[in-house]
Parts: structure tokens; C-alpha cells; sequence
């Protein structure tokens, strides 16, 4: 049980809020997250760790000198922005490009993408890698499908550490490559974790039992099992982790490895002492020599009950940089010379948003958009709750908060934007800006990409037709698509998007009424997403939790029919402007 909160939807600031507070030595807030407190050196790679928050000491707590220059921190089990990403970056970074380092999870993977994309068009070199360390998540030979967990820490340290020994962009890279190549982590829940405000746990294990490759957001393991004794649990993850090598490595014997311990939030040190000392023992008897070990809390899941262990295999370079000086909140080893405090100014991303000059039809038009964003907004609110719900069922349970922060944000910046005379398309693109930035996760992400698609296609100088908004529809899917990667039949938003974009494109084409094609749509969408019901994840979080989420639609199916129907309120009403 979280026992200690305000406003839960406001949880992930205020943590940012106190940690920075406490830190002051080390960090310093800026935009989007946090960067290091010391001045910068200039040339030097800056690298950026970062994903959803309630994973303390990830990501914040591993900002300092040898470690993270900067991280950025999404709001409770989601991903953070793009936008978020490349503020954090541009204050962080200081000539030698950045790269920007998190776990393998479908949002973390589109806004650390997308944000690497922007800074480098903006003559900012940039890179984005994703750590695959959990062998349970995936087979060995699908090993680019397996998340990222506590074996983050070896790869963010060997990458900073390479960076801060003035190493190129491509060097960097390539070291967080190897040392990921190298790293394997396997992880085992007792109880599942409750999120602040919420009033049953996310995800539960039954009594006495022991979910074996379970992941930090409740993905399922691969089998229960009866909860064994210290020893026992040590010799699970032994057992397991030296059967999973990298390719490189055929005879364990003689090999030497970084050993993290690992608690994931209620399993307290004594315990993990006990379960070390065995651990130590298995591994010498293997004949592997332990480099620095570490035993504690480096990825937590609030109070889950768990714990896991990562060994990251060592060659001399990434030894190098393991045992490399580091001086952060939650990480410190050896000793380093401190750098001097940074300037008081640091630059971020600019928050400067350019409004074009817009015909008058057009500007009428994004009154008309402005209050279809409203109606947007009142029907996620009216149902985050249960779209919280559903999404719990086999994902993480954030799709209401988040589509509730991404429908304020996108409202309150389309409001600012027809005050400053906005056409529609700029509107809808500022709107999708804020609507990406303030919600995070996948959903915020693609969400961006729907409301961009209708924008560049609606520009600000025609009056929209029902041709125009159907082409956008049609642009924003695509862009869905071409990011997302999903399929119809995944369970996904997709399959309610796709019915919708061509139910809308056969009414327009048939006549030019878009109120009358859009209802028809906006029934189709419906439908289709209580039709998600019946499918089988095929993708992102879902997917594991295959079994369980038939019978229960798909969270970013629903929001998406909710949206359409409430938008065709608005069109029907407002059919002449
Ligand atoms: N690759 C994808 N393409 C399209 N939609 C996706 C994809 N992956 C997930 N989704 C949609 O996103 C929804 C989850 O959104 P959100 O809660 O923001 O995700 P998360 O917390 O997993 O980042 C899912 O219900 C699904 O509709
Ligand atoms: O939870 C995380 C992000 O989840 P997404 O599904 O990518 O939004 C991850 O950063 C670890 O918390």
C-alpha cells in the first residue's frame, strides 16, 4: 500500500519536486526533469537515463559526475515525453552530442526515439538505446524483445562512464551496446505493488507463492512457484543467469561479472544479504569472479515484494568503466575530484510556439476544433476511472490518468492558440504537441501523431471540408501505424482507428456532409472497440497478459470510440461553421 500522498494525479511532480529539494548538491530541475548541478564539460557526451517514475533510485537518483548528466522521469509507469526528452537533453548537453538511455518498454521506446529524431534535425547529435537485460520477457534468440530492469544500472554506468573518459557519440554507443549485449537479469515478485490512490494492488501473487519472472509494472513470469528459502531463491537466479550467456561467452569459468542484487521495493537489505551470501558462494564455485558488487535498491516498484539479480559479464573496457568513479544521490563508488557548481542560466528547449497567420475560415474552424477538444476532454474525464480499470486488467493501469492529462493539456494549449488566432491546423498541431508532452506513454505518443496527421492536412488557410478532416484522418493512421507498428487484430487502439478512418473516408466520398459520414464512423468505432474484446494481444504491454485480457476490451480501443462519438456531438451541432 502507497500510504503517502496528496493529489495522486500529481504524485510523479511532487516526487521530482522533493527529490530535487534534497539533492540540491547534485541536481538541478529543468523542464521536462532533472540534469546535474556541476558544470558541464564541454565536448563531452551527455547521457540521459530516463522512463516512467515509481522505479526510484531510477532514473533520478543516478544523475551526477561518472553517472547520468540528466534524466527525465514520465508520470507513474509511463514514459515520458519527447518533448520532455529533448528540454532535459538541451540543457544538458554541451557539444558532443547525447545519448539518451532506457528500458525496453513500447513508450519509452516512441518518445526517446522521436525526441533522439528532434535533436538531431535541430544540430543536436543524438542517439536513443534501449536496455534489454530481463530473460524472462523473452526468449535468447528474440532477445531485442526483452525489457529493461535492474541491469540498466551496468549499461547506464558503462555508457557515462565512457562518456565522461571523452569517448564520440558512436563510442558511447557502442560501449552501452556491449555492456547491454552482456547484461542479464532475472526477477521474482511475491505480492504485487498498490499505486498511490488506488485501493487494490495493480497486480497480485497468490499466497505463498512466488511469480518467477515477474516485471517491474506486474508483467507475468514465466511460472509460480511455492516461495522458497533465501538459499533457494539464490540458487534460482544462479542457476537461471549462468544458463543465459551472452554469445561471446561459452565457459563461464574464469569469467568476471558486475553482480547487482536487487530489491524491489518491501524485501529489505537483511534479507538480500542472506540471499547474497549464497549467491557469492554459487557464483566462486562456478568460478566467476564478482567485480564490486552491489546489493540494494536500484530498481523498486513501491512496495512490490521481489527482488532480482543481474550479472553484466565484464571484458576489460566495460570493467573500466564499471568500477569508474561515480558520485550521484543513490550511487556512489570511489572518489572523484568535484567539478566546479554549474552557472546559474542553463538553456532548455525553448517553450516558444509559433502560431502562423491563418485565413478567417480557418481560424472559424478551430473554434469548431477547440470545442471538439473539450468534448474530448469531459468524456476521458467522465471515464478514466474505468479506462484506469480496464487497462489494469493486462497493462499497468495508467491509460485514464493518462489520457485525462494529455486531453487537459491539449484543451488549455488549443484555448491559448485561438486567443492568440490560431488557424485549425496550427491548433490541432499545438494541441497534439501538449496532448504527447503531458501524457507520456504510448497512448500520448500516438495520440501526438493522430492529432499532427489531421493538422498538417487541415493547414490553416482553407476552410476544412469533410474531404479534408477524412485525408487527415487517413494521414494521422498512417502515422500510427508507421510508428506504432501495430496491426489490425493486435488490440490495440488500431483496430478501432482503422474501421473509423474508412467508414469516414466512404461517407465523405459519398457526400460531403461530415457530421452525417462522421456519425457513421464514430457507430463503427464503437462497435469495433467493444469488438476488442475478443482478441488476443499481440503487442506491447498486453501481450503477455494474453489470457487475461479476453473478455475485456482494449483500453486505447475505448478511449478512441468514446472521443469519436463525443466529437460528432460537436460537428453535429456546429454543421454550418
Ligand atoms: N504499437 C501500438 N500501436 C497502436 N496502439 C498501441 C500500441 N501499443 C499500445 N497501444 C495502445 O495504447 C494503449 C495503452 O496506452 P497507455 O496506457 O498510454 O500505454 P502504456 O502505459 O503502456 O505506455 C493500449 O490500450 C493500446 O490501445
Ligand atoms: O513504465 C515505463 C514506461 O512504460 P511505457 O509503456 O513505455 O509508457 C518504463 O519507463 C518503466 O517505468
Amino acid at each position: 500500500m502507497t500510504r503517502l500522498f496528496n493529489d495522486p494525479a500529481e504524485f510523479a511532480d511532487e516526487v521530482l519536486d522533493g527529490f530535487v529539494a534534497a539533492h540540491q548538491r547534485w541536481v538541478r530541475r529543468v523542464r521536462g526533469g532533472v540534469v546535474r548541478n556541476s558544470a558541464k564539460t564541454p565536448g563531452q557526451v551527455a547521457v540521459l537515463v530516463g522512463g516512467g517514475s515509481g522505479h526510484y533510485p531510477a532514473f533520478t537518483g543516478l544523475v551526477g559526475q561518472g553517472l547520468a548528466h540528466g534524466s527525465v522521469p514520465g508520470n507513474i509507469f509511463a514514459s515520458p515525453s519527447a518533448q520532455q526528452a529533448c528540454s532535459v537533453a538541451k540543457a544538458a548537453e554541451s557539444g558532443g552530442g547525447v545519448l539518451l538511455l532506457f528500458g525496453n518498454y513500447a513508450g519509452d521506446v516512441l518518445h526517446f526515439g522521436h525526441a533522439a529524431e528532434i535533436l538531431t534535425r535541430q544540430g543536436i547529435p543524438a542517439k536513443a538505446f534501449a536496455v534489454t537485460d530481463d530473460v524472462s520477457s523473452a526468449n535468447a534468440d528474440e532477445a531485442a524483445k526483452r525489457r529493461g530492469v535492474a541491469g540498466g544500472l551496468t549499461v547506464f554506468k558503462a555508457a557515462a562512464a565512457a562518456a565522461e573518459a571523452g569517448l564520440s557519440l558512436e563510442e558511447v554507443y557502442r560501449v552501452a551496446e556491449r555492456a547491454n549485449a552482456r547484461t542479464r537479469s532475472l526477477g521474482v515478485a511475491f505480492s504485487g505493488c498498490t499505486l498511490p490512490g488506488a485501493d487494490a494492488p495493480l497486480f497480485t501473487v497468490p499466497e505463498g507463492k512466488m511469480a518467477v519472472g515477474m516485471g517491474i509494472h506486474g508483467e507475468p513470469g514465466i511460472q509460480e512457484a511455492d516461495v522458497p528459502s533465501a538459499d533457494g531463491l539464490a540458487e534460482l537466479f544462479v542457476s537461471t543467469l549462468l544458463t543465459d550467456l551472452p554469445s561471446d561467452i561459452t565457459d563461464v569459468r574464469g569469467q568476471r561479472a558486475a553482480v547487482i542484487l536487487n530489491g524491489l521495493g518491501t524485501v529489505k537489505h537483511e534479507e538480500l544479504f542472506v540471499v547474497y551470501r549464497r549467491v557469492a558462494r554459487l557464483l566462486a564455485e562456478a568460478g566467476v569472479e564478482v567485480v564490486e558488487p552491489e546489493v540494494g535498491e536500484f530498481v523498486t516498484s513501491f512496495d512490490l515484494a521481489g527482488a532480482s539479480l543481474t550479472l553484466s559479464w565484464l571484458d576489460e573496457e566495460l570493467e573500466r568503466y564499471w568500477t569508474a568513479p561515480a558520485d550521484a544521490p543513490a550511487f556512489r563508488k570511489g572518489s572523484l575530484t568535484p567539478a566546479p557548481p554549474a552557472p546559474e542560466d542553463l538553456a532548455e528547449g525553448s517553450v516558444e510556439q509559433t502560431v502562423r497567420e491563418a485565413s478567417e475560415q480557418s481560424r472559424a474552424a478551430a473554434g469548431v476544433v477547440l470545442a471538439a477538444l473539450e468534448a474530448a476532454r469531459e468524456v476521458i474525464d467522465g471515464n478514466a476511472d474505468e479506462l484506469g480499470r480496464i487497462d489494469a486488467v493486462a497493462g499497468d493501469g495508467d491509460h485514464g490518468i493518462g489520457m485525462q492529462r494529455g486531453a487537459v493539456a491539449a484543451v488549455d494549449a488549443a484555448r491559448e492558440a485561438l486567443e492568440r488566432g490560431a488557424g485549425a491546423g496550427t491548433l490541432l498541431a499545438l494541441a497534439g504537441d501538449a496532448w504527447a508532452d503531458k501524457a507520456g506513454g504510448t497512448s500520448g505518443a500516438l495520440w501526438g501523431l493522430l492529432l499532427h496527421g489531421i493538422a498538417n492536412t487541415l493547414g490553416d488557410n482553407e476552410k476544412p471540408t469533410a474531404e479534408t478532416v477524412s485525408q487527415g484522418v487517413a494521414a494521422g493512421l498512417e502515422s500510427v501505424l508507421r510508428v506504432g507498428g501495430a496491426k489490425v487484430g493486435d488490440k490495440t487502439m488500431v483496430d478501432v482507428l482503422v474501421p473509423f478512418a474508412e467508414t469516414l473516408a466512404a461517407g465523405t466520398a459519398e457526400s460531403n456532409r461530415l457530421a452525417e459520414a462522421w456519425g457513421r464512423a464514430a457507430e463503427r468505432a464503437e462497435a469495433a472497440a467493444r469488438a476488442t474484446a475478443d482478441l488476443v494481444p499481440r503487442i506491447g504491454r498486453a501481450r503477455p497478459l494474453a489470457d487475461k485480457s479476453v473478455g475485456t476490451p482494449d483500453a486505447g480501443a475505448v478511449s478512441l470510440a468514446l472521443i469519436a462519438g463525443v466529437v460528432h456531438g460537436v460537428l453535429d451541432e456546429r454543421k454550418g461553421v
